[in-house]
Order: C-alpha cells, then structure tokens, then sequence
C-alpha cells in the first residue's frame, strides 16, 4: 500500500514538474485586442478588429480567409514592419507597441518572412541570395553559411540551379530561393504569405512538410497565409479570417 501511495506520489509531482515546465515555455506570438486602420480622416478604414491569437514554439497555424480580409496586414504587424496603433503584440517576449526601430530590427533577425513577390536581389545568383540569409548567423563561419546557403538550397531541391539569376529562374524556383534564404537564417518564427501558390502540388508539399520539420526540429513557430487546401492537413490549428476579424479555431 506504501509503495503505492509512494508512486502515486512520484508520479503527481512529474505530471506537475511537467506542467510548470510547459508553461516555463515562453509563447512565440502573444496578441491581445489588435487593431489596425488605414488612411486618414474620412477616408480612414479599420481592417483588423480586437485580435487576441497566441502561437507556440514549433507550431505550424494556418490562416486562412477572403482576398482583403486582414491577413497580410497581420503578418506584417507581427513581423514588426508596422507600428502598432491598438493592442499588444509581443513576439519571442519583445512588446512591440512603442517599441524602438532598434528592437524590431532586432527581432526581424528572428524571423523569416515569406511574402509574395519573392524579393530576390536581382544582381546575385540563387546561391547568394540564400547566403543573405545565412550571413544573418553571427557565429558561424563564412565557410559555414556558404555551407549552409548550398545546404537549404539543396533542400528546396535547386541544387542544379545555384549559380542562376533570378530571371533565369521560373516563378515557383524563385519562391523556393526565397523560402531557401528565409530558412538558411534559422528564424524562431517563420510567417509565409502563400508560399506555395507558385508551386505544382508535389513540390508545394515538399515545401510544406520541410517547413513543418523546421518547426519540429528547431522549436520554429510558423504561421501561414493560405488557400491551398491541398496543404491543410500538415497544420496544427487552423485559423479563418474574415472582415478583420478572427472567426473560428479549428483545432
Ligand atoms: N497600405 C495600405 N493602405 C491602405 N489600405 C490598405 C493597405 N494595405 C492593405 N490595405 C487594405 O486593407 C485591407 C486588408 O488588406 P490585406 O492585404 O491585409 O488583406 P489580405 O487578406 O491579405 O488580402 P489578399 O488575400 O488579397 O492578400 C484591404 O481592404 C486592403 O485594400
């Protein structure tokens, strides 16, 4: 009877180790009541109302929802390319409201971004361009993060198209430079906007399940804009948006 109290015991103050453990973890994204509006006087338009969203380390969330209903200005929001009007927005522990540009400069160095138009420098090749990201890890070696820049570009399978310029590159070559050179930085959260629209669907699943093994692997949370229903299923939760508003949690 000793013994199993004494195990009951044991196994009670694991299961509690484990849950302060848990929740030691900070979140990688904390929204609370974000709002954002547009333009000015008369012609002043609110897109985003009273958003509340938390993501975790290594979290894959999808979002989804209408053309123009708020998604990309949430993704530049929480990738500090906007300043924030209304509401809390912390990410990797940083506020962001009020925030100096010196701290979103710093933060950006932890994010990889994702948008569309791919944003490749149009003078280096697939390989340099990827190496922009890799260059943002301070301890490594400039042996290392070519290293590393040939690594990912092997991964988005380009290893054939290296030594290319952008527009020697098809739309969905570019994106994967572009998602290549987002991962070689070894970001803590990653926000994509469509990533694999200009992809066919197997090399738009492969994109996919690496993103997902990104987040597994190295504690990445990763937040996706998407219509690509062929995709949906690699997400841990699934978040609809419409009128700039969050309206359901499928989980
Ligand atoms: N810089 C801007 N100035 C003024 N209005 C803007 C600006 N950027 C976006 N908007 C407006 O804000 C609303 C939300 O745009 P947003 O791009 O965030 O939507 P979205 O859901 O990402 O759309 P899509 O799926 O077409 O990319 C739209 O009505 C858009 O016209």
């Amino acid at each position: 009877m000793q013994t199993l109290q004494r195990s009951f015991k044991f196994f009670g103050l694991l299961a509690l180790a484990q849950l302060k453990h848990k929740s030691a973890i900070p979140l990688t994204v904390q929204i609370k009541d974000l709002s954002h509006w547009f333009g000015n006087g008369s012609m002043k338009k609110q897109v985003l109302h009273s958003i509340s969203l938390e993501i975790s380390p290594g979290e894959v969330v999808l979002l989804t929802g209408p053309s123009g209903c708020g998604k990309t200005t949430l993704l530049t929001l929480i990738g500090a390319l906007r300043n924030i009007q209304h509401g809390d927005l912390k990410v990797l522990g940083h506020q962001l409201r009020n925030s100096s540009r010196k701290t979103r400069q710093r933060l950006r160095r932890n994010i990889g971004m994702i948008f569309q138009g791919h944003n490749l420098l149009r003078c280096l090749t697939a390989e340099q361009n990827v190496q922009i990201g890799s260059d943002l890890l301070a301890s490594f070696t400039y042996e290392e993060r070519r290293a590393q820049a040939r690594q990912w570009l092997e991964e988005v399978g380009l290893q054939e198209h290296m030594s290319k310029l952008p527009h020697d590159l098809s739309g969905g070559q570019k994106q994967r430079v572009a998602i290549a050179r987002a991962l070689a930085a070894r970001p803590k959260l990653l926000l994509a906007d469509e990533p694999t629209a200009a992809l066919d669907s197997a090399t738009g699943r492969e994109i996919v399940s690496l993103l997902k093994r990104l987040a597994l692997e190295q504690s990445c949370a990763v937040l996706m804009v998407t219509h690509d229903p062929r995709i949906l299923d690699v997400a841990d939760r699934l978040l609809k948006m419409e009128d700039g508003r969050l309206l359901h949690f499928l989980e």
